[in-house]
Formats: C-alpha cells, structure tokens, sequence
C-alpha cells in the first residue's frame, strides 16, 4: 500500500520531491519543451498551497550527453507556471543545497541541482546501499518527508528514487499516483484488448509481446515501426538492405530470431504490416509485402495504407488499445501518415492508453488528441505493460510509515 499526498500532513513540512523533468534541451543549454515540468505543477502546487517546504531534486540527461545541463532554466520556467518564485542553487546535497532547504518557510519552493552530476546517481543500488549513498545522507537531515512524483524514472533504481524512501516516511505525487492507477489496473481494462507496438525499442517491445501474449492480456498485437519490420523479416519477408542493415546497426538482429519464436507460438494474435512506405524519388512510395524486397537503398520507414486499413478493423472491435513507439519516421511529412491515422483510429476505442516519452511528444507534433490516459513514461511505462515491479514504486511500498494526516 502506498500511501499519497492525501496521507501527508504537509503544512510546515518540509518535503523532498523528486520530479521527472528529463526534457529535450536547446543549443544554449536551456529548456526547449515544458510538457515534463508541466506534468508536475499539480504536485508542486498542492504542495505549496497546502503550506509545504518543497524541495526539487531531478535529472536532466546522461552523463556526457548533450543534455546533460543544469537545472537552471527549468527552475525559472517551474516558477512561471507555478506562479511564485522558484529558487534555484547550484548544489544537490552539500552544505549550500542543505541551507537553501532550511531557509525554506512555508509555501516555498527551490530547485536543486541536477541529481545525475554526482557519480552515483547514475549507479543502480540495492535500496539499503542507496540510502548510503552522499546524497541521502547529505539531505536526509534537512528532510521530513519524501514525495515521489517521477514515475517516468520509476524503472531505475537510483538513490534519489530508491535511496531516500528507505530512510524517510515516503508519499506518492499526484503524477505517480495516477500512472499507477492506469498502468497498474491493465489487467482490470475491457477485453478485447489490443496492443499496438511500434516505435524502435525492439527488445523492449519483444519482451512486451511476449508478456502480455503469454499472461492472455493481449488479443491482438499489432506491428508497426521498425518492430513491424523486424517481425516481417522474422516472417521471411525479405525487407531489402537498406532496412536489414539498419536494424543490424541498431544491435537488433538477434530479436529477429526471437520474433519468429513468438510467431511460432502465438503468430495467430500477431498482426504484421501488409505493405509499407519507401522514399523513391524523393516521395513517398508504397509497396506491397508481395513486391517486396523494395529497390536499392530503399528502407521501410512507415506501414502503408492496406496495413492501416487492415489495423483499423481489428481495432473497431477492440473495447482497450495500448499503444507505445511511432508506427513510422513520423519526424519526415512523407512518413508521419502511418503514426497520425494509426493513433488517430485508437482515439475511438472506449480505453486508449499510449505510453512513451517519444511518441507522447511525437502526438503532440501531430496533433492527434482524445486518448484515455497518455503516460509520462517511457521505459517506466514498458516495464509496467509486462507486469514487472519497478524499483522506486517498490521503495515507496517499503517506505517506513508515516503519521496519519490530521486533516
Ligand atoms: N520504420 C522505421 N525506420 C526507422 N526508424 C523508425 C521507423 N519507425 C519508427 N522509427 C523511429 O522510432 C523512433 C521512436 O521510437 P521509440 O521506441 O524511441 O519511441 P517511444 O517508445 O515513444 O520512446 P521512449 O520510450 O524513449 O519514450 C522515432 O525516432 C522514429 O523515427
Ligand atoms: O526519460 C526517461 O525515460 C527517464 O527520465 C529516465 O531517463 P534515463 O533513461 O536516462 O534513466
């Protein structure tokens, strides 16, 4: 059981939120798309209105990656959609980040620096050796409470996630609390049930299929993506070079063979694409599974028309769609149809749910709206799709009990 902001007495408690504002960045090092900040304002409002002392603590990219920056600018567009001044300081757990917690008074807000720049918040720990960790230990102090508000880094298990609810009385944020109630409850969702996996994370995806082909939670599972294709050449299409030596540059040609396996035992809930979309001339150009292999240097970047048309049935019949991963290179005008149209038929379904960090952004961009529930999670939201327990929502189960709520 976990317990939530509901459970939480907040007024002059001073609360360490760790939030999931992983975004894309600018080439000056600042902010280029607020959709992640934005998740969080409810948490972070809730918790100011109701007199806390909030802490942020987030990542921002990898380490040596282009988006590896400060928090800087997220802390001032945190305070234009909170409203009220957000400070920012340039530490995470060392004595200037533990006084700007403690000047904190009631119903004010500051960000601290970005997690991942100590070394080991971007290790996996055991939750016992992550609550040893400098981080933990430096602001563990200064804290009263936890609150989790970052389900899309649910799936990691480092010790701002892990660490600091082993060692403080510990609440789900209003983002975590409802992605748990979604993702968590797929079993509970009407039947039919459909998944449509697209999108380039093909092992994900494979493990994903398999899951939920063999636990019976999927019906159909649809192909899209270069998923879609991986299976097709798994099918004995031959797809062309162009396409076999992309996915054998992603490192994906092993899951060619464990397509066909799951082909082989559940192929009859296995929809694959029936024709897809080349660039010859500069245009788009379909070709059906039977004129295939496609010309030189001709790759399959998008399912074609007979194959939506082909999904498009399956889905009318479907009461709960789960989507994840573009159905094609959305980003090229040429090859966005497949993606647009494809989602665009699940907003129909009673229960639409789409996770994936890229393809959320990717829907934006598109401008296809009306689904159910649309995660802020990517690998978070894949790893709950198979049923799997994610770190940090294991944490916050174990966390040590708090005092009910006065109110
Ligand atoms: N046929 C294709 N050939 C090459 N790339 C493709 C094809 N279809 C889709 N893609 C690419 O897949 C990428 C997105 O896939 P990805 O699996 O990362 O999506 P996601 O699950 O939404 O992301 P995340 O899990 O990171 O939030 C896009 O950049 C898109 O161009
Ligand atoms: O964007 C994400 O999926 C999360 O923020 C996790 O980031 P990571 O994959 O770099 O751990």
């Amino acid at each position: 059981m976990i317990a939530t902001l509901d459970d939480l007495d907040v007024e002059g408690t001073t609360v360490g939120v760790r939030v999931d504002v992983n975004s894309p960045i600018d080439d000056d090092d600042t902010l280029a798309d607020d959709a992640r900040l934005r998740a969080h304002v409810d948490t972070l409002a809730e918790l100011l209105e109701r007199d806390g002392r909030v802490a942020v603590l987030a990542h921002q990219g990898r380490p040596g990656g282009d988006e590896f920056v400060s928090l800087e600018s997220h802390a001032e567009r945190l305070s234009e959609l909170l409203g009220q001044p957000v400070d920012y300081v340039d530490a995470t757990f060392t004595d200037a980040a533990r006084e700007a917690v403690r000047d904190l008074e009631d119903g004010d807000c500051v960000v601290l620096e970005n997690t991942r720049f100590y070394s080991e918040e971007y290790m996996e720990f055991e939750p016992e050796r992550a609550a040893r960790t400098h981080l933990v230990e430096g602001l563990e102090p200064v804290l009263d409470a936890y609150v989790n508000d970052a389900f899309a880094a649910a799936h990691r298990s480092q010790p701002s996630l892990v660490g600091l609810p082993t060692v403080l009385p510990s609440y789900a944020g209003r983002v975590m609390e409802s992605e748990l109630d979604v993702l968590g409850s797929i079993e509970e969702t009407d039947e039919p049930r459909v998944y449509v996996l697209g999108g380039a994370k093909v092992s994900d995806s494979i493990d994903v299929a398999w899951s939920v082909l063999e636990k019976g939670l999927a019906d159909h599972v649809l192909t899209a993506g270069v998923v879609g294709n991986v299976f097709l050449i798994a099918d004995g299409v031959d797809l062309g070079d162009a396409s076999s030596d992309f996915i054998y540059d992603q490192g994906y040609w092993d899951e060619i063979d464990r397509a066909a396996d799951l082909l082989d035992a559940h192929g009859d809930r296995i929809a694959l694409p029936r024709d897809v979309a080349v660039d010859r001339d500069g245009g788009r150009h379909e070709l059906g599974v039977n004129a295939l292999p496609p010309g030189d240097g001709e790759s399959a970047m998008d399912i074609g028309g007979s194959t939506l048309e082909y999904y498009r049935r399956v889905l009318e019949d479907a009461e709960t769609v789960i989507l994840n991963g573009p159905a094609g290179v959305f980003e090229d005008d040429r090859f966005e149809t497949g993606t647009r149209q494809l989602y665009d038929a699940a907003t129909d379904i009673p229960t639409s749910i789409v996770g994936g960090g890229d393809t959320a952004s990717a829907l934006r961009q598109l401008g296809v709206e009306g689904f159910s529930h649309v995660s802020t999670g990517g690998g978070a939201a894949l790893r709950m799709l198979t049923a799997e327990s994610l770190p940090a929502v294991t944490a916050l189960e174990n966390a040590p009990q708090q005092p009910a709520a006065d109110d």
